[in-house]
C-alpha cells in the first residue's frame, strides 16, 4: 500500500516529554485516526509532520519524498485543523478567503463560500467575536478550499456541536472517496473516529502502542468479564489487561473466537473502540 506519511524513527526531546522513536505509515486513500490520553503526543507529533516543530531525530516522508524537501509543495498539499485557530482576529470570514488566496495555489473561492454558508458563518463577522465552534468551522472551510490532498486534524471535533460534527464526518467520508486524498484525525470523541476511520492508531506516554484496522480492532478483540474466582481459573496467555471491578474483573482478549472456543460458557464480548483503549490505556498488563 502506498503511503500518503510515512515516520521513521521520529523522536521529539522536551524537558519533561519524549515522543520516542515513532514509526507510523498513513496510507493514502485512508483515513487514520490518532487516539491518546491528554499529553500523550498526539499534538506533537502532527506539529513534527506538518514542520511546525523540529524534531531531534527521524525521517518524515510525504508521498516519498523528504518534508524538508517538500517546501512550499507541501504547504498546498496539506490542509490542517489545529486545535488553537491561528486567524487575525480583527479579521473577517472574506478578508481570510482573500489571504487565503494568496497563500493557496488551487485556492477555490467558490468552494470556501459554499461551507461558509453550509457552516452558517457570518461573513462580516470579527473573527474575535466568533465562538471556538465557529473558529473551528472557519479552519475548516480553509482546510477544504484549497483542494488539499491530505488534510491533518489536531482535535477538530471537539467544540463542535453533535450535529456540525456529524456534517464534518461526513464531508471527511466524502472527501476521501478520491482515493489519492488522506486524513490524519486526532481526538478525544472515540466514536467519531469509531465512525470514519480505516486505522487506529493509538499513543501512550509518547510511544506508539499500535496501528490497527478498525475493522480487525472490532473483529478480533473481544472483552470478557467474570468473577474474580473464575478469573483465576483461566490461562493467562491471549489476556491482554484487566480491571479489577467491585462487581468482578473486566479483560481484554487479542482473539475473540479463539478464546470462545476455549471457554464456551464465558461472556466475552464485541468491542466498541473505547473499549479497547480504555482497558489498553488503563488496565494492568497480563500479557
Ligand atoms: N513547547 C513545549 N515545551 C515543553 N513541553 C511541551 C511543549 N509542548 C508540549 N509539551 C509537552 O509534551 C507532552 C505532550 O503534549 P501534546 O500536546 O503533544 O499531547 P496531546 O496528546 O496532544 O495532549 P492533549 O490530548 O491534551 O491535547 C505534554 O507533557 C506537554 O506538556
Amino acid at each position: 500500500m502506498e503511503a500518503a506519511i510515512r515516520i521513521e524513527g521520529l523522536v521529539k526531546n522536551y524537558e519533561k516529554f519524549s515522543l520516542d522513536h515513532i514509526n507510523l505509515e498513513i496510507p493514502k486513500g485512508s483515513i487514520v485516526g490518532l487516539v491518546g490520553a491528554n499529553g500523550a503526543g498526539k499534538t506533537t507529533l502532527i506539529k513534527c509532520i506538518l514542520g511546525i516543530i523540529k524534531r531531534d531525530a527521524g525521517e518524515i516522508y510525504v508521498d516519498g519524498e523528504k518534508l524538508e524537501e517538500k517546501n512550499d509543495n507541501w504547504k498546498n498539499q496539506v490542509g490542517m485543523v489545529l486545535a488553537e485557530a491561528n486567524f487575525h482576529e480583527t479579521m473577517n470570514a472574506v478578508q481570510i478567503g482573500r489571504i487565503m488566496e494568496n497563500i493557496f495555489s488551487q485556492w477555490d473561492a467558490g468552494l470556501y463560500e459554499t461551507y461558509l454558508n453550509d457552516f452558517k458563518l457570518e461573513h462580516k463577522k470579527l473573527i474575535k467575536d466568533y465562538s471556538r465552534g465557529m473558529k473551528m468551522k472557519l479552519q475548516i472551510a480553509v482546510a477544504l478550499s484549497h483542494r488539499a490532498k491530505i488534510l491533518i486534524f489536531d482535535e477538530a471535533t471537539s467544540g463542535l456541536d453533535p450535529l456540525v460534527r456529524d456534517d464534518l464526518l461526513d464531508i471527511l467520508l466524502e472527501y476521501i472517496q478520491d482515493e489519492a486524498h488522506t486524513v490524519l484525525l486526532s481526538s478525544h470523541i472515540i466514536s467519531d473516529l469509531e465512525k470514519v476511520s480505516d486505522y487506529i492508531a493509538f499513543i501512550q506516554n509518547g510511544r506508539l502502542l499500535f496501528v490497527e484496522n478498525k475493522d480487525e480492532i472490532l473483529y478480533r478483540y473481544g472483552v470478557g468479564k467474570c468473577s474474580k474466582e473464575d478469573y483465576s481459573t483461566l490461562d493467562k496467555e491471549g489476556i491482554l489487561r484487566l480491571k479489577r471491578g467491585v462487581l468482578g474483573y473486566e479483560f481484554l482478549v487479542q482473539d475473540r473466537q479463539a478464546f470462545m472456543r476455549r471457554y464456551p460458557d464465558m461472556v466475552v464480548d464485541a468491542p466498541d473502540i473505547e473499549d479497547v483503549l480504555l482497558l489498553l490505556e488503563k488496565g494492568e498488563v497480563v500479557s
